[in-house]
């Protein structure tokens, strides 16, 4: 864990004024792509599973945990408030917990790096422990807004001094008993909902979340799994209504939960495949979570040729294996409805879309402006940079198909900013797989934080991607 964590210190954009050199990548086009891949695990359960292991009494141990520098920074963080988080030789992970109410006052900054998931979800943590603590990330997440956290838990009884609209770097002082509220979302989030529901295990009583349209759900399911009481209504209106009992027992499970692979990452090979002519690719235990599966249901219905086998449960989660063949895909119109389920694979659905037959139309994606990058605008300029035609406004993108895979449709050629954004770094080196020409990123950095080894894995499968 140690030696991992020392070799990220590398690739972190952290410190301003020591930033870390930019590692230019180029996607040459390529051929056919073969053979069966392991995806990593699952960011948002893995980033759970070490959090709750740490709020547990006993160990936890965890199977399949992504190694992406997200998650080793909530590690790291638990670390300093006081649990153990170790890597066994076997690559499994264990964490000794500190019980509900445990955690001690870190000795310095917590830096969660470039992670939404672990900032939003240790300050609804943090804010079920009266101690104090300052956190702060990367230049990415300096510049996203917290006060969607930081409105709720003031509510709840934490105080906060944050800088200018509500950002990183903050302190935080929490409480030890919290009060229990009722709280509906203002914004369909996912990491929102999961801070107001750990500050409230904290709480006496019941906190309450009316979330208006379903988000992931992985905080309800592994909250129970560590033996807390978690209801959900569902709301006629397609939200839910999630309450949490306070002050619960965690207690560390006594089989090793085992993370499933993550099914935003597996969408970048998905979709690689799916646009190379000649492609056929095997994916085994992706996680089919429905509030995650969004992508492939779209996918779906532009004619991709996914076949998923093997259904069944994997540590509470659904899972299943997916067989990918090439497909000529043709535009369709996203539901807004569906956007929370896959609201980081925008960026890769716009890709497959610029190799479809039509347009494709996605609307009700505001939130993806306050991403890693503001995702909307890097995405049509990723595009456009490569020669797709793309029509975007305040919350919607219209991309306009090429209609052909394997170096007939894109032209490419272009050079892609990234902005510290891990799938913008690699929706753009997808897209070169298929392009008449090379497509280059100015920064292939940002890619380790969910996805270790993407490049390594594209290339076994026969595409073209080095350092430029
Ligand atoms: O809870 C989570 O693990 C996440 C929730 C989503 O963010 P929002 O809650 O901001 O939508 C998603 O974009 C992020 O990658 C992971
Ligand atoms: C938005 C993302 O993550 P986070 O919010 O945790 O930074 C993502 O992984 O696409």
């Amino acid at each position: 864990m140690t030696a991992q964590i020392s070799a990220l210190n590398g690739t972190a954009e952290t410190d301003p004024a020591s930033p870390v050199t930019a590692r230019p990548v180029i996607a040459k086009p390529g051929g056919p792509l073969r053979g069966t891949v392991k995806v990593p695990g699952d960011k948002s359960i893995s980033h759970r599973a070490v959090m709750f292991g740490g709020l547990a009494v006993g160990e936890t141990r965890i199977l399949d945990v992504l190694t992406g520098e997200d998650v080793v920074r909530t590690a790291e963080a638990f670390r300093a408030l006081g649990a153990s988080v170790d890597m066994e030789a076997d690559g499994s992970w264990r964490v000794r917990g500190v019980g509900i109410g445990g955690l001690t006052e870190p000795a310095n900054v917590l830096d969660m790096g470039n992670s939404g998931t672990a900032a939003r979800l240790l300050l609804g943590v943090l804010a079920g422990h009266g101690i104090t603590a300052f956190l702060t990330g990367d230049g990415s997440l300096r510049k996203r807004p917290m006060n969607r956290v930081t409105v709720p838990l003031a509510l709840m009884g934490a105080q906060f001094t944050t800088r200018s609209g509500g950002r990183l770097p903050l302190a935080i002082t929490g409480k030890d008993e919290p009060v229990p509220i009722e709280y509906e979302l203002p914004v369909a989030s996912a990491q929102v909902k999961s801070a107001v529901l750990l500050a409230g295990l904290a709480a006496r009583g019941a906190t309450t979340v009316i979330e208006p349209q379903a988000t992931r759900d992985h905080t309800e399911r592994l909250l129970r799994h560590f033996g807390a009481t978690v209801t959900v209504e569902e709301l006629e209106t397609g939200g839910r209504r999630i309450t949490v009992t306070g002050q619960p027992e965690l207690t560390a499970p006594k089989q090793p939960i085992r993370v499933p692979a993550d099914p935003s990452s597996a969408g970048f090979p998905v979709v690689a495949a799916l646009i190379a002519e000649g492609s056929e690719i095997s994916l085994p235990s992706i996680g089919l979570n429905e509030t995650r599966t969004g992508l492939y249901t779209s996918l779906q219905e532009m004619g991709a040729d996914i076949v998923i086998a093997n259904r069944r449960d994997e540590g509470g989660e659904p899972v299943g294996d997916f067989t990918v063949k090439t497909s000529a895909l043709k535009g369709i119109e996203v539901p807004p409805e569906r956007a929370p389920s896959m609201i980081d694979e925008y960026p890769i659905l716009a890709v497959a879309a610029a190799y479809a037959e039509g347009k494709t139309v996605m609307r009700g994606i505001h939130e993806l402006r306050v991403k890693e990058s503001d995702r909307l605008a890097a995405v049509a300029a990723l595009l456009r940079e490569n020669g797709v035609t793309v029509e975007d406004g305040d919350d919607w993108m219209i991309v306009h198909g090429t209609g052909g895979s394997n170096g007939q449709g894109v032209p490419g050629g272009g050079t892609v900013e990234t902005h510290l954004d891990h799938r913008i770094a690699m929706s753009a080196l997808v897209l070169g797989h298929a392009a008449q020409n090379p497509v280059r990123i100015d920064d292939g950095n940002a890619i380790g934080t969910s996805f270790p080894g993407f490049i390594e894995l594209m290339n076994g499968l026969g595409a073209d991607i080095s350092t430029d």
